[in-house]
């Protein structure tokens, strides 16, 4: 498997905080990746400095060969690193359906004019846009609610479709911040089938920030523990589970 992802020496300090701690991390294709950790243990911090929300104070990211942590966060998400955020951040006003066209679009690889001419090329593309996003609705059960606002989804629905909005820009790897917070247990069964099967089906690598512990040992192949901004341990859902140090640190609430 090809190594998608590698961070090293992570560091973020606000003023006097440091926040993450000289954090690494590796994450390779078609792999579910969970960081866990307590409260403010800085993980939300690792997701902002990934995805071009925040400057790093040190470290490096590299993703498919390429340095990212010069970049904006838009350019970021081209390049096929996408994610969600803890709160859901929706187009509420806009259609459900139209939620999904409009990720679309803005990874679409025709030009300006072409739009503006409206292209054979770009017609196409859109077209396609528009069968992928009738996919991705009946995939998560949202098709009857393609031209309802966006707002007016259940909780859970929204958080799905959030999920779908990520997937139609194809990324290679997509970042899930507390995606079963707020979720009933049917609710967050049906999200652990569905990160699997992105992983399995459409051969996307996930890096997950999840307090919901049955669902991280559940579908993780790695997990890494960060305790007050600095790493505290990596392994299997196995070696996590029985490592002394983590149980203390955290494990040990649940
Ligand atoms: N923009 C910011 N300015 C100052 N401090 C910040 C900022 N963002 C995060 N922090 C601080 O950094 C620390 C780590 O926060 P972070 O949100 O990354 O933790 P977390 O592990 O994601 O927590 P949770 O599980 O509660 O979401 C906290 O002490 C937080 O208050």
């Amino acid at each position: 498997m090809d190594k998608l992802l590698h961070v090293s020496g992570l560091t973020m300090r606000f003023g006097g905080l440091l926040a993450v701690n000289n954090v690494a991390l590796d994450v390779y294709e078609k792999e579910i990746i969970s960081i866990i950790g307590p409260n403010g243990a800085g993980k939300t911090t690792v997701f902002n400095c990934l995805t071009g929300f925040y400057k790093p104070t040190a470290g490096q990211i590299i993703y498919r060969g390429e340095p990212l942590q010069q970049l904006p966060g838009h350019i970021i998400s081209r390049k096929g690193m996408v994610r969600t955020f803890q709160h859901v951040r929706l187009f509420k006003d806009m259609t459900v359906i139209e939620n999904l066209l409009v990720a679309q679009h803005r990874h679409l690889n025709t030009g300006f004019l072409a739009g503006l001419f409206k292209t054979a090329s770009f017609r196409q593309a859109e077209q396609q846009g528009v069968e992928r996003a009738s996919a991705w609705l009946e995939r998560i059960g949202l098709s009857e609610f393609a031209n309802r606002e966006a707002g007016n989804l259940a909780y859970g629905q929204q958080r799905r479709l959030e999920i779908a909005r990520c997937m139609m820009t194809q990324p290679n790897l997509l970042m899930l911040d507390e995606p079963a917070a707020g979720l009933n247990p049917a609710e967050t069964a049906e999200l652990d089938e569905l990160i699997v099967e992105l992983r399995d089906k459409h051969q996307v690598s996930v890096l997950l920030i999840e307090h919901d512990m049955k669902l991280v040992m559940g579908i993780s192949d790695r997990i890494y523990v960060v305790n007050q901004g600095c790493p505290l341990a990596d392994g299997t859902p196995e070696q996590i589970q029985s490592n002394p140090e983590v149980i203390k640190a955290y494990l040990g609430e649940f």
